[in-house]
């Protein structure tokens, strides 16, 4: 038997999940899952549910980082005495890490030397994510000695862009050499979203055409036409697109430099490995829903009657609709349907609400009750009975996705060391 613990390092968000596998089984089997979520907005709050054993909202002190709350997850998952497979840090075989920016990396691989140096050369393409998860992968490589340690790649499922849809119209020569292109995240959930609503819709993968949201902490829409990704709203960074918690999302690039004098120069928060600029700094980390409201908790935006919650709410339900209609159009309306997943996704019944309002026009329109009150299942259709296209929730779970990639790999992991 393998124990397999599969981690999610977003910018506002550690998720662990426990699996056991073994030799018989194509799925693993989850035995806990644990998240430390808010670390954008103090103090930090602990979800844990193994069986029928649940926490949640408990308030941590002194947690602010990707790493502290990998280091608390782990002590609180082995010091569960309903958790005996994981008393003996042998115990745990494979690790898998979400790494949000993957550069040209098509799968996921093996983090020895090499890789980690590549992942790390990539953290200024993501500042919020790339040096949070290397974090975690040298706490693991301190805790847990005997365990393999295996990249996924948030980047990696967009491999498929078209070259006209990745390539920004500026000096080739430049844009090759530097590899400036779109690149395209929250890839390991959208995988999980595609494999999910092809089995719920009994459609082949490859015939599946859906536009799917993936909106969170960083929030992404993606095209996906015969199973692949065909347009995403990031691009070279996590930056691009629609607006998240301390993201400003798409603006005009010049902007910057008319907001401060000082865009071009290095951030506080440069370091030995991680060189960022003032205006990657601002439109990052201090930007996006804290900027316009004071708070990075949507759940609270969404449900406030205070003016610059209304328009931080409205401006979102703007954006997203920005993309909508062109994707539509780029499927040629054969659309098979409109998925929302991540945690506003899942949870934001008012967004999904004004969102689908704004796309009657093409089709989609929501059962009002089964919107505020959707079934506990993976996959739930929340579409009105006169609808002429669907809409869905998926609950993604890019933890699981890694997990199971694990088993479809593991050949290509054995005698490797990492
Ligand atoms: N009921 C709710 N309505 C809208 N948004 C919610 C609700 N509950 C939680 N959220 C939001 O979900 C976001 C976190 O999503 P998640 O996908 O878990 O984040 P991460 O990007 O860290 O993985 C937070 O902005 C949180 O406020
Ligand atoms: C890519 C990205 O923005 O991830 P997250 O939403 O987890 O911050
Ligand atoms: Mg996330």
């Amino acid at each position: 038997m393998d124990m397999i613990l599969s981690i999610n390092a977003g910018s506002s968000s550690v998720k662990i999940s426990v699996y056991k596998t073994d030799q018989s089984t194509s799925t693993p089997t989850q035995l806990a899952e644990a998240t430390v979520e808010g670390l954008t907005a103090p103090p930090a709050k602990l979800k844990y549910s193994r069986g029928d054993q649940k926490i949640k909202g408990q308030e941590l002190s002194d947690i602010s980082s990707q790493e502290d709350a990998f280091k608390y997850i782990l002590s609180h998952l082995q010091s569960d005495s309903g958790l005996p497979e994981l008393s003996k840090t042998e115990d745990i075989h494979f690790t898998c890490h979400r790494v949000v920016h993957g550069g040209d990396y098509p799968r996921s691989q093996i983090i020895d030397k090499e890789t980690y140096h590549h992942i790390e050369e990539l953290s200024d393409l993501a500042p919020l994510h790339n040096g949070p998860a290397l974090s975690i992968v040298r706490a693991v490589s301190e805790i847990l000695p005997h365990a393999k340690n295996i990249a996924y790649f948030d980047s990696s499922f967009h491999a498929t862009l078209p070259k006209h849809i990745c390539t920004y119209p500026i000096d080739q020569s430049v844009a090759v050499r530097a590899k400036l292109r779109k690149y395209g995240f929250h890839g390991i959930s959208y995988q999980f979203i595609t494999d999910a609503v092809a089995s719920y819709l009994n459609k082949p993968k490859d015939s599946l055409n859906i536009i799917a949201l993936h909106l969170g902490s960083g929030a992404s829409a993606c095209c996906i036409k015969g199973g692949r990704s065909h347009d995403t709203t990031m691009g070279l960074t996590p930056l691009a697109g629609l607006p998240g918690a301390t993201r400003s999302g798409s603006i005009d690039p010049s902007l910057m430099f008319h907001f401060t004098h000082n865009a071009s120069s290095p951030s506080h928060s440069a370091s030995g490995h991680l060189h960022i600029t003032q205006a990657e700094e601002i439109l990052n980390k201090n930007s996006g829903w804290k900027s316009l409201t004071g708070t990075t908790d949507f759940g609270a935006i969404s449900s406030s009657d205070k003016e610059e919650c209304k328009l931080a709410f409205d401006i979102f339900v703007d954006r997203i609709l920005n993309y909508l209609g062109p994707y539509f159009t780029k499927l040629g309306g054969e659309v098979d349907a409109l998925v929302f997943a991540g945690g506003i996704g899942e949870k934001g019944a008012r967004l999904r609400q004004e969102v689908v309002k704004g796309v009657e026009c093409l089709g989609f329109k929501l059962d009002m009750g089964k919107n505020e009150s959707p079934a506990d299942e993976v996959v739930t259709d929340i579409s009105a009975g006169d609808a002429k296209l669907k809409t869905l929730i998926c609950q993604t779970d890019e933890q699981l996705q890694m997990a199971k990639g694990v088993l479809d790999d593991r050949g290509r992991f054995v005698g490797k060391k990492g």
